[in-house]
């Protein structure tokens, strides 16, 4: 089962250009729940409302209602819109968003044609039969997904299937031709070059792509032009996008598989295909190479060169030589009440009824916890070990920034509750780009500072920490609103792991936020009461 959009899975493809003024009007027709859109990627300066991120920048649709999300495309590039409410992304609601450059405008390199290959994976068990195992007493992990698709479809691996089962014929394994799972031809002519705007919308897999026998340049990363990078294959994460340049250079007379595996985790789930046609060679015609192979799961020595090989394009803004405010994140496996969850320095993140944006907006101060979360974690935590204690608080305070400050994030990795196991986390954040300063091995410490990348130092909204790991970010508090910054692995935010960032809380009480935003919560009751006062 999947939740779609206009009945289609995935969703329609938005393509607009940048400067345009995009207005969407979503209308939940899922009878027994809420629904919220994120626009993946888009700042939504003056706009945050429009995030689409339930409890942070509004109320959840009721079902039955219709929200209009309005919104500047502010940046040419490859993004993707997706639920943001639960775990909606998981059921399959999503699509591709593409911005344009404005008219007139040109990008910085040539192309003949252009795919988008969006990217997810797909778990046989419904995503409620999830929610419910994750919260659960004994946890039920939802472990690895059945299937990654590309543009929605992909391959199940039948011999697993008739392991588990008796009868070695399933339904489901029968091949009779034009199923869903038949994968998704690019037509290409020979000698031409393509753009492939590949985007990941995965709940949990972190992916590896490659095209048989084509080298690929990568020049875009997350919406931001990079320095051009030749490549076998690329790596990933949820939540990221990129650009690859591929020339149709082989012989015309055959057809290559393009393949996406996972990485990063011991993987249980068949590579995701899609064909590679040359015209006018017949679909139908199987490659005579089988499919890319993936790179071994746990080489991060591979992942580390590939994330470092991303670099800024001339003509990027360089980040500022110094910060004002550093926050230093600890990511932990904990247990609260007996139950899994994740902590951001010993606080899970439980979000609130009443959207922050509206609290903030009419000062309402009940809404959430008033005193911010720790700005780090103490000094004796091993983050090579499991932790001491492994229990946690649950909370919904905010960090506060003061607009225009230069702030630092350093995401530290640790060891989880199972000893000497340590996991990839994507971390995606709303309403910003930031400079990735660099990557480490173990804990931060200040004099890992000097390392940092200042000069090609790529922009982007989403950055991974690697095993036992940190990564440093920067970025400028120039975005007026409330943004979710989380772990964009959907089980993983489910269980706690984010963060709020409240930014400009004085520009943000003096903002015109949408009514129809915050209908929910300590501002919904807050409206109703003034509406009657007035027919009174
Ligand atoms: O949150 C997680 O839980 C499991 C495992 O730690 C317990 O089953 C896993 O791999 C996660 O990423």
């Amino acid at each position: 089962m999947v939740m779609g959009i206009n009945g289609k899975f995935p969703g329609p493809t938005i393509r607009v250009k940048v400067g345009d003024i995009v207005r969407v009007d979503v209308t939940n027709k899922l009878n027994t729940e809420g629904v919220v859109i994120h626009w993946h990627g888009i700042k939504q300066r003056e706009t945050p409302w429009s995030d689409g991120t339930a409890s942070i920048s509004q109320c959840a649709i009721a079902p039955g209602e219709t929200f209009t999300y309005r919104f500047t495309a502010d940046k040419a590039g490859t993004y993707f819109y997706h639920g943001h409410y639960g775990m909606q992304r998981s059921a399959g609601l999503y699509g591709s968003l593409i911005v344009d450059v404005a008219d007139g405008e040109k990008e910085p390199f040539e192309y003949d044609g252009e795919f988008c290959l969006l990217l997810s994976d797909y778990w046989h068990q419904n995503v409620h039969q999830q929610e419910v195992g994750l919260s659960s007493l004994p946890f039920r992990w939802i472990n690895e997904s059945q299937s990654l698709l590309m543009n929605g479809r992909g391959q199940y691996n039948c011999s697993l299937a008739s392991r588990y089962n008796e009868s070695a014929t399933l339904p489901q394994c029968e091949i009779r031709g034009g199923e869903q799972w038949a994968p998704n031809v690019l037509s290409v002519f020979p000698n031409r070059t393509y753009r492939l705007r590949i985007a990941s919308t995965t709940s949990l897999a972190s992916l590896n792509l490659a095209i048989g026998n084509h080298k690929m340049y990568v020049v875009e990363a997350d919406g931001n032009y990079v320095n051009r990078t030749e490549v076998t294959d690329i790596d990933i994460y949820s939540g990221e996008s990129y650009s690859v340049l591929f020339t149709a250079d082989q012989i015309p007379y055959d057809n290559f598989w393009i393949s996406a595996g996972v990485r990063a985790r011991l993987p249980q789930t068949p590579q995701a295909l899609a064909l590679l046609n040359y015209i006018p060679t017949p679909e139908s015609k199987f490659p005579l190479s089988p499919p890319p192979v993936t790179p071994r799961w746990d080489d991060y020595g591979r992942s580390k060169s590939f994330a470092l090989n991303i670099t800024a394009a001339a003509g990027t803004p360089r980040p500022p030589k110094s910060h004002e405010r550093r926050i230093v994140l600890l990511s932990t496996q904990n247990k609260f009440n007996g139950h899994s969850v994740w902590a951001i320095n010993n606080v899970s993140l439980s979000l609130p009824v009443t959207p922050y944006l509206g609290a903030i907006r009419y000062d309402i101060k009940d809404a959430y916890d008033q005193t911010p979360p720790p700005e780090n974690f103490p000094d004796w935590y091993n983050v090579s070990a499991p932790p001491a204690n492994p229990n946690t608080n649950v909370g919904d305070g905010a960090y506060v920034l003061v607009n225009g400050t230069t702030v630092d994030i350093i995401l530290q990795n640790a060891n989880m509750l199972e000893p000497g196991a340590s996991e990839v986390h994507p971390w995606h954040m709303h309403g910003h780009d930031f400079w990735v300063l660099g990557y480490g091995e173990g804990r931060f410490a200040e004099e890992d500072e000097k390392r940092f990348n200042l000069t090609t130092a790529p922009l982007k909204n989403t950055a991974v920490i690697f095993p036992f790991g940190w990564t440093a970010l920067r970025f400028v508090a120039d975005n007026p609103g409330v943004w979710a910054f989380h772990c964009h692995i959907e089980p993983h935010l489910h269980m706690g792991m984010g963060v709020v960032i409240a930014e400009g809380l004085d520009q943000i009480r003096a903002m015109n936020v949408s009514r129809d935003a915050l209908s929910c919560g300590l501002t919904g009751k807050m409206f109703a009461a003034e509406d009657a006062r007035r027919r009174n």
